[in-house]
């Protein structure tokens, strides 16, 4: 967002109107949002989120609210924030340095400007502010948040809600940030479209309404080969249910033709749970695939289009052959679970691989990565990046609270879903679903990102109408349905 100020304010809109016009979006807010017989501390910083600060306590002290500044910052002032604050003191607006009377407290101490870890009287105040359990609106970004990545740098404001000012800021969507950040609003500040849209962001927020634009093509004249011929490869004794889940949705998502590759004891449950799926036994050892298996299935790969292998697979040499085999078949690939491990230990052989898609939880990643979960969960966005300057060729699907995805040198961020999808055989789903577009669309960027947002809708549409301790990963493979329809009706 710098940028689009720095750019606005090249164009001829001076840096001081549109802390002005961020002020008055503010103020606007406020006035719908904050009863008049509230006691308003705002807490200002040195920088321009101070002066956004001073400018907004101005106008509600004209407008009669009962306004104080907080002056976190006295010496070290930006030029704007300074002419502000003077304004202020001409205006009368009451100085103050406690908050014990406050009723709202309002953050301006950091915006977008803060680079480094937050120490000293700033760390002190900011915990104070959590500690106070006051209603706590945050300018722009809560204070700490770094707006680029979500990081917390050393200490951060715990907002209930965040006033974000032209465009929503990463950090205020993607954890730890987003725990922070509250109920985001953002408010329009005046900067002409024409900026923000030149400048091409590589971050996407993924939209409901730009998924119909994800969606692949149907045509009048079509047999089910157009649509994909997709192979599912896992099951083992213990999990025959991930791959059932997995072939089923990806069904579901609008896969033309299904196979499945399952050890022999498996095969029953395919057959009777899947209709739509051909089956490919594999000699299996103690109900995991046998090495033998790896051979079996080379011989008869070649009519599928696409290849999900992991789901319930389990862990074993031949789990690690067959993967290698999946992946030097060049073919498209999806890797999940199982997968994954097996991924993890051939990794360097692949780093060129294309048309590949991996769908690692923060621990997989993690194993992946050889670090540890929390380094995941502190900076998902640093993590996924180096992967990709790793495997520059592959799609990444890093699964959480809220999801990424990246390829090439784009990322998509998905805020839809509910905790209710925390439960073993949401992964398989969301796999078959991405597997299922992957097979009718080549672009692996497209099915990962619709794959992810259309199990993440479903979620939160059963969610609607069933408690999240209650929902199963199967109530959201039947959804996947009623949101696709909704997606066609507006195409
Ligand atoms: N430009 C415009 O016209 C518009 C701007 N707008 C508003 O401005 C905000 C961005 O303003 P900003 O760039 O001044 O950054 P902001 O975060 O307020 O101050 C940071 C300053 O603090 C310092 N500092 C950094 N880290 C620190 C630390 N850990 N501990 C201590 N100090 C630290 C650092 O200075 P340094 O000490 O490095 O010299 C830096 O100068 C944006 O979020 C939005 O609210 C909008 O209204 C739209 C119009
Ligand atoms: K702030």
């Amino acid at each position: 967002m710098h940028e689009v100020d720095q750019m606005a304010i090249d164009g001829g809109i001076p840096s001081l109107q549109l802390m002005e016009q961020a002020g008055n979006a503010l103020f606007e807010a406020f006035v719908q949002n904050v009863e008049k017989t509230e006691k308003i501390v705002i807490v200002c910083g040195g920088g321009n989120n101070g002066g956004d600060g001073y400018v907004l306590s101005r106008l509600l002290y004209a407008a009669d609210y009962d306004v104080f500044i907080f002056p976190l910052e006295t010496t070290k002032l930006s030029l704007e924030t300074r002419m502000n604050r003077e304004s202020c003191v001409v205006a009368g607006v009451p100085f103050i340095d406690i908050f014990e009377e406050a009723t709202v407290l309002v953050d301006c101490v950091f915006g977008t400007g803060l680079d480094r870890d937050i120490q000293g009287t700033y760390k002190d105040v900011i915990e104070q502010m959590n500690a106070s359990e006051k209603r706590i609106i945050a300018v722009d970004i809560p204070s700490g948040v770094d707006s680029a990545t979500g990081k917390v740098l050393g200490v951060a404001v715990q907002a209930h809600e965040t006033y974000t000012l032209q465009t929503g800021k990463i950090g205020l969507y993607i954890y730890p940030g987003r725990l922070h950040a509250g109920n985001v609003h953002i408010l329009d500040i005046g900067i002409p479209e024409m900026y923000i849209q030149s400048i091409h962001p590589k971050t996407h927020l993924i939209a409901k309404k730009e998924m119909v634009d994800f969606l692949p093509d149907r045509f009048m004249h079509s047999n089910k080969a157009d649509y994909g011929k997709v192979l599912c490869v896992g099951g083992s004794i213990h999990m025959s249910g991930a791959i059932t889940m997995a072939s089923l949705s990806a069904l579901r998502s609008g896969a033309g033709m299904m196979t499945c590759a399952v050890p022999e004891s498996v095969r029953e449950v395919i057959a009777t749970n899947v209709f739509e799926s051909m089956i490919i036994p594999l000699s299996d050892v103690a109900g995991i695939i046998a090495p033998k298996a790896v051979d079996e299935l080379q011989a008869q790969l070649d009519p599928y289009s696409v290849i999900l292998v992991g789901c319930g697979i389990g862990r074993s040499e031949a789990v690690v052959d067959m993967v290698k085999m999946l992946l030097d078949s060049k073919k498209p690939l999806i890797i999940d679970a199982d997968g994954l491990w097996a991924f993890r230990q051939i990794q360097d052989h692949y780093t060129d691989r294309e048309h590949v898609i991996l769908t690692p939880h923060p621990k997989e990643f993690a194993d992946i990565m050889n670090i540890t979960t929390k380094e995941v969960i502190d900076d998902f966005l640093y993590w996924g990046k180096k992967f990709m300057e790793k495997f520059p060729k592959a799609t990444l699907v890093l699964k959480s609270e809220t999801t990424l995805i990246f390829h090439k040198d784009e990322v998509w961020i998905n805020t839809y879903g509910n905790n209710g999808l925390a439960k073993g055989g949401s992964g398989d789903v969301l796999a078959g679903c991405i597997t299922g577009l992957y097979a009718q669309n080549e672009d692996a960027a497209k099915a990962a990102v619709l794959g992810v947002f259309l199990h993440a809708y479903a979620g939160d549409r059963v969610k609607k109408r069933k408690s999240v301790f209650s929902l199963l990963p199967t109530d959201v493979l039947k959804e996947i349905q009623q949101v696709l329809r909704k997606l066609e009706e507006h195409r």
